[in-house]
């Protein structure tokens, strides 16, 4: 199986299903509808009345690439339902809303969406089977509806651009992009999910063990101990001491003959010890010497950390036999791994410097990709929506998105509501398909005033993720890392997000 962005299986097995399901239901009623029976009833679900082709879509103005399709699109003209070529994509990027924008997009009436990522521009093997196997991956669509495919990793795909061109010069894109550090962290939780979906031991998490920083912040805790109710002052001297060159030795016998506890032996846990002290530290130091000349300050924040691992240390002297994940600040993509293959995995460097070869660091570069995108398309076939906004209020970027493509303004600010259990919008007057793993049901009692009326549910748990909490001076280093970048992003697209850059 293809496994998507989602983690769904795109192709095949019970998403392919699912799809089917929904397929039957939809072709019932566009056959209702092309029957002339389209007078469902007021009661009926949205999906019914959604599903009805829309004559005063058609009336409008060709939209870009209407009469366009090349020419496997053989239904493009007619008014037959059928299995069209997408006109619409949502082009990524991942982690940046591309989902919720999907399920949202999918309330108005004249819009028919893939409800799995079809990964036809990006996977060789899939665009090898050529547009009639894409074609027949699309859901049933009348004449006025467009087709929309989302596939986040569409963007960051070199050859992506000039497929898409090939297919349709007309299609119209949708990227989908949030505060590039924002986004990071959505995607390293994401691929810790992944990794633990799949029963991967996480190599992070045994080379740069939690509790190796636990006995690193507990030599600082022990010996600071006197000053545990405010800030932890530490002067330049006893840095020197806390901030080994990773190669050196030295640091982790100290650590080990020092430190309250002694780790068990292991070259693994040795090297990763000093690296990782010296990322967590070095950082903190860079920051707070340029603030204070010479006296760093450890916030109260890493202060209660200290002292949780303090007395964690002291209840369980195996520090190393503990693989409970623990409450403290996650620094796992922030170190360095200590084999060099495996570089790539982490964010930051042992010099405290960003690392670009990060591939989730890499995807938050939003400059990079789009000078790609816009050497195949006019910038006018592009609409960028805010995913920051998206998530606080959906309903005016969806009327942008309508505005962008020519659609009447169907979806409704009413069709959203907070939902304080999800801690984000969730969206009621939807279609009744429970199959798409993406989305749950909300229940009743949780939305009363809304159950009467309509269908709602909610994007699914793997929306809305914890992310990993991360220290300030981290945050600040990447913010500042991807300023540069974010104003060139702004520039090439004429729209300022005002992400922040401290
Ligand atoms: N209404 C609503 N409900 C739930 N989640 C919402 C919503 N609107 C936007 N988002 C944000 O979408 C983020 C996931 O982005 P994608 O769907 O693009 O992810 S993926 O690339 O397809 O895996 C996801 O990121 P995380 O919060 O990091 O999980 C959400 O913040």
């Amino acid at each position: 199986h293809q496994l998507s962005q989602d983690g769904k299986a795109a192709i095949g097995g019970a998403t392919n299903e699912a799809i089917e399901r929904r397929q039957r239901h939809s072709h019932r009623y566009l056959l209702m509808a092309a029957a002339g029976s389209g007078s469902v009833p007021a009661a009926a679900s949205a999906i019914e009345s959604k599903q009805q082709p829309s004559p005063t879509a058609k009336e409008t103005a060709p939209r870009n690439g209407e009469d366009n399709n090349n020419n496997n699109n053989q239904s493009s003209t007619s008014d037959a339902v059928d299995r069209r070529l997408p006109r619409l994509l949502i082009i990524g990027v991942r982690k940046g809303g591309t989902r919720a924008l999907l399920e949202m997009l999918n309330l108005h009436r004249d819009i028919a969406m893939v409800p799995v990522e079809v990964h036809f521009f990006d996977k060789f093997d899939n665009y090898q089977r050529g547009l009639d196997w894409y074609r027949s991956q699309m859901p049933l669509s009348s004449d006025a509806q467009l087709t929309v495919e989302k596939s986040p990793s569409y963007y960051v795909t070199p050859e992506v651009p000039e497929r898409v061109y090939a297919m349709n010069p007309h299609v119209q894109l949708v990227l989908i992009v949030r505060d590039p550090v924002t986004r990071l962290l959505s995607d390293f939780a994401q691929i810790e999910a992944s990794r633990a979906a799949q029963n991967l031991p996480n190599r992070r998490f045994q080379l740069l063990d939690y509790d190796i920083q636990e006995v690193v912040v507990a030599v600082v805790v022990k010996q600071k101990k006197t000053s545990l109710a405010g800030t932890v002052t530490i002067d330049k001297r006893e840095l020197h001491i806390y901030r080994p060159c990773p190669t050196s030795p030295s640091a982790f016998e100290f650590l080990t003959k020092q430190g309250p506890t002694t780790p068990k032996k292991g070259a693994g846990c040795a090297r990763s010890s000093s690296t990782l002290m010296k990322v967590c530290l070095s950082l903190s130091v860079h920051t707070h010497l340029k603030r204070t000349g010479g006296i760093v300050e450890m916030s109260q924040e890493s202060l209660s950390i200290s002292q949780e691992s303090d007395s964690r240390v002291r209840q369980q002297p195996s520090v190393h036999t503990d693989r409970a994940k623990p409450r403290g600040i996650d620094r796992s993509h922030f170190a360095v791994q200590t084999q060099p293959s495996k570089t790539h995995d982490v964010a930051l460097l042992p010099n405290g410097e960003v690392n670009t070869q990060n591939r989730a660091l890499h995807v938050s570069l939003y400059a990079k990709f789009l000078s790609r995108w816009l050497h195949v398309f006019p910038r006018r076939q592009l609409h960028i929506v805010d995913g920051d906004r998206l998530i606080r209020d959906p309903w005016p970027e969806l009327q942008k998105v309508e505005r962008f493509l020519g659609l009447e303004h169907l979806i409704r600010r009413d069709q959203f509501y907070f939902n304080a259990t999800k801690g984000f919008y969730c969206l009621t007057g939807t279609p009744t398909d429970v199959s798409n793993d993406n989305v749950t049901l909300a229940t009743a009692d949780e939305n009363s005033h809304h159950s009467h009326h309509y269908h709602h549910k909610c994007l699914a748990g793997s929306k809305g993720r914890r992310h990993p909490q991360v220290p300030d001076e981290v945050i600040s280093v990447l913010r500042q890392f991807f300023a540069p970048h974010n104003r060139k992003f702004f520039a090439m697209v004429g729209q300022d997000f005002d992400w922040p850059e401290q």
